[in-house]
């Protein structure tokens, strides 16, 4: 059986009126890179916070590593390198400061492996922190949440402020190099073809709510393209099973759909319509049809 490192269930949290958590159930299995997306304001970064024991669930059950994270931070946070929205680095300390003052704190701080990392990074030992860009201050968040060779890293957005070349360079080694020694990788993140790179399994967080929890192959793969030829001009395009998004005009259109594709084809074949050419979406355009169809579906 699979362990779970995070278990999350029926979480809700409120924030005055703003409901940013409703419901949610998740499960992070041991040694995947979990990949958490939405748009902004989803919920990711809530989640985050109770995952981390920064928030306490006003509804519901988060355990990690079997903990609750509110009642035992050490046991939890001291097996957890945490890459924060803001990166929150102390302003005064430089970088040398910075790697004394964080090692304290986990015995497990790997020196060998943290001077590989700011090589990595290009980070001087000599540089104060106020001092550092957005890029540099990523990376110096990523080099501390990950020196003390964590069992789980909990990263949030942590590609914002990299350029692509770093980002797909440096993140893409690090994530697939902590995987491959067993730990496990939250991550949220906007960029959708980085998470469908590096991830194993992905959520989508919507208003939230899950919208999908799911082994990232699977979701590729439930999901389809079609572009679609009509044998008359449609002024609007018809109710068919599993398409979740359309676009075109006239005879042609292009479909994304989800799952049942016998029903579709036969309904396609009923109206004459000629399919044109199949194909697989991107996480990306999943993501887009998915969210298309719930703002449908809430618009009727
Ligand atoms: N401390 C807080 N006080 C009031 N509202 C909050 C607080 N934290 C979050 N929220 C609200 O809860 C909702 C979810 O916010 P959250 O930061 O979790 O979203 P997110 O998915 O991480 O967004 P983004 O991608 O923009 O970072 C938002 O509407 C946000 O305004």
């Amino acid at each position: 059986m699979t362990e779970h490192v995070i278990e999350i269930q029926n979480l809700s949290r409120r924030f005055g009126k703003k409901q940013a958590l409703s419901e949610v159930n998740l499960s992070v299995p041991e040694g995947c890179v979990f990949g958490l997306v939405g748009e902004n304001g989803a919920g990711k970064t809530t989640m985050l916070k109770h995952v981390l024991g920064f928030l306490k669930p006003q509804q519901g059950v988060v355990r990690v590593f079997g903990l609750d994270p509110v009642a035992d931070p050490p046991g939890v946070l001291g097996r957890i390198g945490h890459l924060s929205e803001n990166r929150d680095l102390p302003t005064w300390m430089s970088i040398r400061e910075l790697f004394e003052f964080t090692r304290a704190f986990y015995p497990k701080w790997d020196p060998v492996y943290a001077e590989e990392l700011r090589n990595m990074f290009e980070l001087t030992l000599n540089q104060k922190v106020p001092t550092l860009s957005r890029g540099q201050k990523a990376r110096a968040g990523l080099l501390l949440a990950l020196a003390h060779r964590p069992p789980l890293l909990v990263l949030d957005e942590p590609s914002s402020g990299l350029d692509p070349v770093v980002r797909k360079d440096i993140l893409d080694a690090i994530i697939r190099t902590v995987v491959d020694e067993g730990r496990t990788v939250l991550f949220s993140s906007h960029l959708l073809d980085e998470v469908q790179r590096v991830s194993d399994q992905i959520a989508i967080l919507d208003q939230g709510r899950i919208l999908l929890a799911s082994p990232l192959d699977q979701v590729l793969v439930s999901h389809y393209q079609l572009t679609v030829s009509f044998p008359e001009p449609q002024p609007y395009f018809p109710q068919l099973t599993g398409a979740l998004t359309w676009s075109g005009s006239g005879r042609e259109w292009k479909i994304v759909c989800n799952g049942q594709k016998k029903e579709l084809e036969a309904e396609l074949e009923a109206m004459h319509c000629e399919i044109l050419e199949q194909g697989a979406p991107t996480l990306e355009e999943i993501f887009v049809a998915r969210m298309k169809s719930v703002e449908r579906s809430s618009a009727n």
